[in-house]
Parts: C-alpha cells; sequence; structure tokens
C-alpha cells in the first residue's frame, strides 16, 4: 500500500457552474475540488492550507470511518477545531475499504459554498470487485443556489426565519445550465438551446462510451437539500454498491439518490450506436421548482454534439413515496457481506421534529436542538473537561402520548449539546422516528448520516414505530451504508456497533437542517484514543490546557 500526498489550499473563487457567475469555494483553483484516487489500504496525507482570509474550514471525508484517526474526521466542534485562515492541518487517515466516496466541508454552510469532491478507493491489488466492467465514470451530483451560502446561513437564522428555498440549477460534477437548457429543442422550455464551445465551466461533461461495454456510474450526491433521481435514457442500470458496500445487483430504470449516498451501478452499452442518451437527474421528495440536470452518453461512433432526439427521461412524480419506498426495499446485501448481531445492548429512539425556540425555527432531536459548542468534544471527553458541554445525557426516547401524525402541540424546543456516550464494543439500535413538521399535513424526507461506522439499515416503517415493529427486522440480508432516509411520517431502525474509539456525529444531510440543530453526537472508547495533534484541539478549553502545559514545561 502507498501513502498518497496532497497539498490542497480552500479559496473562494469566482465561478460559474451554472454559466451564472457567483462565488463558490475551490481548492487549488478547481470547483469540485480535485479527485482522490487511492488503492484499499492506501494512507492519504491531506496538508489542508486555509485561503479563506476570514473564516476556518474543515473537511469531512464522508463514509471513511477514521479507525485510529477520530481526528481526522473533519468535523469542527467535534473531532477538531476549525483551521485557521493562513493555516495549515494535516490529515492522515486509511482508506480501508474500496467504493464510492467523497468529502466536503463540515463547518457552517460551507458544503452549500461548494466545498465538495470525489474520492475513489479501488480494490486492494490481487483483489477482484464482485462484478466486471470495461470502464467507469463518476457522477457528483449537488445543487446550487445564486443565493450565496452566507447569505443562507443568515436567512436561516433570523427571526422571522427565512427559508432558502429550492435550488436554482443541479450540478452534475460541478456544471449544470441555468440560463439555457441541452433539451430546448425537444422540450418546450423558454430557456434558449445551449451553446457551448467545451471549455465553458458549465459545460456538460459529456460520457463517452463505446458500444456493447459494460461501465460501471459512481454516483455520490452532495446536496445540500435535493433528493435525486437519476436516469439514463433507454438504458437499464444495475446497483451493485451503496455507500461503499457491496449490495446484490438489481435492475433500475431509475435511481434515487439522497444527499450523503452513494451508489455504483453498471450499465451496458447495447442501444443504438447512431444515437446518443441523456442522462438526467431531477428534484423529488419535495414539489420541484428546479429543472432537470442533464448531460450525454454518446457513443463514440457517432459525434458527441448529437443531441438526442427525444425528451429527456421523465422522473417519477416528486410524492410518489411508494416508488421511493420499494426503491430502497430493493437495497439488501450481496451474500457473504458481514450480518448484524441478532440482539442490541441498547436502544435510542429519535423523534425529528421542526420547533421554535424564542421565535426561531429550528429542527430537535428528542426535543433538543444542537448547537455544537467551541471546545471539540474529542478533546473534551478524552481530558474531562466537564465545562465544555452538557453533561446530562440526552433523552433515549420522547413522551408516549407524543403524535407523529399531527403538527406539536407545544412546538418549543431547547438547545443542548450532550453526548450519548456508548460504551464500547456494544451494538446501538437507533430508530429514527419522523414526525410533522410546524405545517399541518408536511412531514419531509431526511437523509441520516453515521459517521465512522457503516450501520445495517434494518427496516423502514410507517407511523409510529411499535415493539412489535422489531420483529419484521431484516437480521438475514440487511445493506451496510452510512447513510439512510427517513420517509414522511414514517421511521427507519438502524443497527450498529460502537466499535471505533471516538466522538460521532449523526446528522441529517441536510445542510440548512444541520445547520438548524438537526443532529446528535455519538462518543464511545475515547480513553483508547491516542495521538491527537495538539493543533487539532487549539481551540476553547483544549486550546486553554494546551496553553498551560505549555508554560508550566
Ligand atoms: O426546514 C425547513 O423549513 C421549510 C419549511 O418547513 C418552513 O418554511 C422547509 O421546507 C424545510 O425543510
Amino acid at each position: 500500500s502507498k501513502t498518497r500526498h496532497f497539498k490542497w489550499e480552500v479559496e473562494y473563487m469566482y465561478w460559474s457552474p451554472d454559466c451564472m457567475e457567483g462565488v463558490v469555494m475551490g481548492i487549488n483553483g478547481q470547483f469540485p475540488g480535485p479527485t482522490i484516487r487511492a488503492v484499499a489500504g492506501d494512507t492519504i496525507v491531506v496538508e489542508l492550507t486555509n485561503r479563506l482570509h476570514t473564516e476556518g474550514v474543515v473537511i469531512h471525508w464522508h463514509g471513511i470511518r477514521q479507525f485510529g484517526t477520530p481526528w481526522a474526521d473533519g468535523t469542527a466542534s467535534i473531532s477538531q477545531c476549525a483551521i485557521n485562515p493562513g493555516e495549515t492541518f494535516i490529515y492522515r487517515y486509511k482508506v480501508d475499504k474500496a467504493g464510492t466516496y467523497f468529502y466536503h466541508g463540515h463547518y457552517g454552510m460551507q458544503r452549500s459554498a461548494g466545498l465538495y469532491g470525489s474520492l475513489v478507493v479501488e480494490v486492494g491489488e490481487g483483489q477482484k470487485e464482485p462484478f466486471h466492467y470495461d470502464g467507469e465514470f463518476n457522477l457528483l451530483l449537488s445543487d446550487w443556489w445564486h443565493k450565496g451560502s452566507q447569505e443562507q446561513e443568515v436567512a436561516l437564522s433570523s427571526k422571522p426565519f427565512r427559508w432558502i428555498g429550492e435550488p436554482q440549477t443541479l450540478l452534475i460534477n460541478g456544471r449544470g445550465q441555468y440560463n439555457c437548457s441541452l433539451a430546448a429543442h425537444v422540450t418546450n422550455s423558454s430557456s434558449p438551446q445551449c451553446q457551448f464551445r467545451g471549455n465553458e465551466q458549465c459545460s456538460p461533461q459529456i460520457l463517452h462510451v463505446q458500444p456493447h461495454k459494460t461501465y460501471r456510474l459512481r454516483v455520490s450526491s452532495t446536496t445540500a437539500l435535493a433528493s435525486l433521481n437519476l436516469q439514463i435514457g433507454n438504458h437499464k442500470m444495475v446497483m451493485v454498491e451503496a455507500d461503499g458496500n457491496y449490495i446484490q445487483p438489481v435492475a433500475v430504470d431509475d435511481l434515487d439518490i439522497y444527499s450523503g449516498e452513494s451508489y455504483s451501478v453498471l450499465i451496458h452499452t447495447d442501444q443504438d450506436p447512431s444515437k446518443n442518451y441523456w442522462i438526467s437527474v431531477s428534484v423529488r421528495g419535495r414539489e420541484p421548482k428546479t429543472p432537470q440536470g442533464l448531460t450525454i452518453l454518446n457513443y463514440q461512433t457517432t459525434s458527441a454534439s448529437k443531441l438526442p432526439t427525444s425528451t429527456p427521461p421523465v422522473s417519477p412524480l416528486w410524492n410518489d413515496y411508494n416508488h421511493s419506498k420499494s426503491f430502497s426495499n430493493k437495497i439488501l446485501a450481496l451474500m457473504g457481506s458481514p450480518k448484524p448481531p441478532t440482539t442490541y445492548n441498547r436502544r435510542i429512539i429519535l423523534l425529528n421534529t421542526q420547533n421554535t425556540i424564542n421565535g426561531f425555527t429550528k429542527w430537535a432531536i428528542n426535543n433538543i436542538s444542537l448547537t455544537l459548542p467551541p471546545t471539540p468534544y474529542l478533546g473534551a471527553i478524552k481530558h474531562r473537561l466537564s465545562n465544555a458541554f452538557d453533561q446530562k445525557s440526552p433523552p433515549e426516547n420522547f413522551p408516549n402520548d407524543y403524535d407523529v401524525m399531527k403538527p406539536p402541540t407545544n412546538t418549543n424546543s431547547t438547545y443542548g449539546n450532550g453526548v450519548y456516550m456508548l460504551e464500547f464494543r456494544t451494538t446501538v439500535d437507533v430508530i429514527l422516528q419522523n414526525a410533522n413538521a410546524l405545517a399541518t399535513g408536511v412531514s419531509e424526507i431526511h437523509p441520516w448520516h453515521l459517521h465512522g461506522h457503516d450501520f445495517w439499515v434494518l427496516g423502514y416503517g410507517e407511523g409510529k414505530f411499535r415493539e412489535k415493529d422489531a420483529k419484521r427486522f431484516n437480521l438475514k440480508n440487511p445493506p451496510l451504508r452510512n447513510t439512510a432516509v427517513i420517509f414522511p411520517f414514517g421511521w427507519t431502525a438502524l443497527r450498529f456497533v460502537a466499535d471505533n474509539p471516538g466522538v460521532w456525529a449523526f446528522h441529517c444531510h441536510i445542510e440548512p437542517h444541520l445547520h438548524m440543530g438537526m443532529g446528535v453526537v455519538f462518543a464511545e472508547g475515547v480513553h483508547l484514543v491516542k495521538d491527537v495533534p495538539n493543533h487539532a484541539l487549539a481551540c476553547g478549553l483544549t486550546g486553554k490546557m494546551l496553553m498551560s502545559n505549555y508554560s508550566h514545561h
């Protein structure tokens, strides 16, 4: 195995992700940031220099479990202090499992600002994937607003609350079209046909293929808000990987992908080779106000500039949740994958609600809206700094008489930053319980992402979770994942083993929702954590502690 070194500088820069100029957060002058390619077992070293001038930065390596390096997880206030302007922080971690991953900012709303890129881990030398393909492509999906992330943050934190609304554009590998449409010639869109020379920042990245071959498409979503549906005109997709874990191959016409998820699909280029085909991305789960994102699958037997003569694929209706549920239920572990323990040691039920606190609009978990403390938990717990965060354990459940099908009768919740302390190596079940939001009859999709672990998705259900529902858990072939969705008015059951010493965020991957408090913090085996670089803890109470240690020597 190799050590792969990277020197990165994060900066704000002018860019035109959707043909309209705005400000993005880029890395080494690129948007999205550079793709990291590595082999399972490699060590990645990223020397990250903050060139933002007026704000800190961190980068989270989404899906990488960080065994032995919890300080490199890149979550501000949890695993480290934000890196100050002008400073360089060195992330060093092992990528132990082949798969499709990505990385992104995890401080404030920097992911919404465009701080993200792909991370692809190939199987180790002498290893083989359990499927064959001739070539591969990487599609990193995101959503884009014309209002900058700073203003979005102010809007969400204002009284009265101002919602950010739907994205202006969907981006594929950081490229979308706001003021023109690739499909203008076949749709009655009001936008003109796009005219590209090919070198524009917003010109679509075309996928060039040969006929009669099999291609692997690695698809990840780092959207701030949108749930997406991806289709390829005339081509079926066979799903083979989810979040860095192999799944039972399953053929689908369209792929639902929520923020924080990644998939690999295989396509066979068995269609008319004198034509090109649409690749389309659409919004699902919220009433779409954003045009489809488009690019082209080009059979190299024909000109890449030849646009498909049919209309782009139409996605399932945004609120056809039966379609979404049947899709999610098709995802099962590949035979031979690790199975979950058959019993659990602790069950934590997490009720997701939309609330108000002093007139501000928030999200809360068991009636606590997460506000991150100034001292990173990893250092605070390791060094037993009891003033650093709420020492009271957050609730494991919610009141029995709470009606998840109705808006809260009392909309008030409170701020908190307590930690669920997990016994090292125990099995934890989490039941994510959705509920009605503030408006009557409204319940939204929330994709929950766990840091530091994969979990088994034991099942999804409707309404309020009841003890008898546990009888229907899939313990035979549940998929291992790091992100799972809760459907409106439903619940999702997860199981994981708390075997990774560190402090780990577990949160809704919708950026504004996390910012509004929709997350919790888990910690396990922190006394076993070694070699935390001082630089990771040089803020808050751990910063003071380091200073006084220094002056005593
Ligand atoms: O957090 C959210 O706020 C709005 C809406 O509930 C209130 O404007 C919305 O759609 C969200 O997902």
